[in-house]
């Protein structure tokens, strides 16, 4: 028996690496596990396994227990595993198009959903912006900053802060998320130029090159450590409203509840509220408070 990791799956076909860092194409047998969510049951990309080596395939003897899963509604809004195992999320943002503080904010809350540490990537810093976008760019570092998030400015351009990527990246399993244009496949490329070489064995190993856009991939960094790229995922938000995951994304706001004068506050109008006053104080970002009240609505209509 030995130990792998899922790297990509193509309908019922897997690629699984080996601890040695070879690919084996693999199958699952249908019955591979046989209690809990349907949608759990099938490997994902990022998932660990064992297996045995067969005539001319790989067949899975065991799914071990995930850490997490990212699970996604398909095209019929059913809930579906997309990938697995992720100790941190990503968040790429860029200087062109300019940070979008609601939608870091979401992502924030997708990794607390998910139990997984979040870090921001400010790409394109090589641009020279106007002085409104340069401003914006500064609030947000400090901003995130300030939050405790690791804030990591970059360029694929100049190569600047990419080391500093690679660093923050080693010896754990990461997912890249950002809005489409922010830079994430050209990060990808930056961070490891043999990707489209590899790209290219995971596409002969399955015979279907196409795929390898449209898939998840699990791709060992020549530095250390797992990146996630993942077409379907790229806008991911947590898909059941959790919230201990809300409180956890907006910890800032989760420390100030329950000092409101009325017990069932809801930070908007009322007087005493301890939020609103610190959001007076400066001591939380208003748009901070007006994404968390956007997103706790959301989440009650949905639950
Ligand atoms: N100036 C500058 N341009 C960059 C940088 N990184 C990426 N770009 C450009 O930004 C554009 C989008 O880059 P992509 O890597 O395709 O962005 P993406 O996030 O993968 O986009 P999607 O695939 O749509 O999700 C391309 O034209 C890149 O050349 C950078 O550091 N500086
Ligand atoms: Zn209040």
């Amino acid at each position: 028996m030995t130990h792998g990791r899922v790297v990509a799956r193509f309908g019922a076909a897997l690629i699984v690496r080996d601890g040695t860092g070879e690919l084996h194409k693999a199958i699952s047998p249908r019955n591979l596990v046989k209690q809990g969510p349907e949608h759990l049951r099938a490997p994902v990309c990022g998932d660990e396994v064992a297996f045995e080596h067969g005539i001319d395939k790989a067949v899975l003897t065991h799914l071990m227990p995930r850490r997490n899963c990212l699970v996604r509604p398909d095209h019929r809004g059913r809930p579906r595993a997309g990938v697995s195992n992720i100790d941190q999320v990503i968040i790429v943002v860029s200087t062109r198009p300019s940070p979008d503080w609601g939608l870091i904010d979401r992502y924030l809350v997708g990794a607390a959903d998910l139990r997984a540490e979040a870090a921001i990537v400010i790409n394109k810093i090589d641009l020279a912006l106007e002085d409104t976008v340069a401003s914006h760019v500064a609030e947000t570092q400090a901003l995130y900053a300030g939050l405790g998030y690791p804030v990591l400015p970059a360029s694929t351009l100049t190569g600047s802060g990419i080391e500093a990527m690679r660093a923050r990246l080693a010896g754990r399993t990461s997912l890249l998320v950002g809005q489409s244009g922010v830079g994430k496949s050209s990060l990808t490329r930056a961070l490891d130029p043999s990707l489209e070489i590899r790209v290219g064995v995971l596409s002969a190993l399955t015979g279907e090159g196409r795929h390898t856009t449209t898939h998840a991939h699990l791709y060992a960094l020549p530095s250390g450590g797992d990146l996630i790229d993942s077409p379907g995922v790229r806008d991911f938000a947590p898909y059941a409203p959790d919230r201990e995951a809300l409180l956890e994304g907006f910890s800032e706001i989760a420390a100030r509840l329950g000092h409101c004068r009325f017990h069932n506050c809801q930070h908007r109008a009322e007087p005493g509220c301890a939020v609103k006053e610190a959001v007076e104080a400066g001591e939380i970002a208003a748009t901070r408070l007006r994404n968390f009240l956007a997103l706790s609505t959301e989440m009650r209509n949905s639950a």
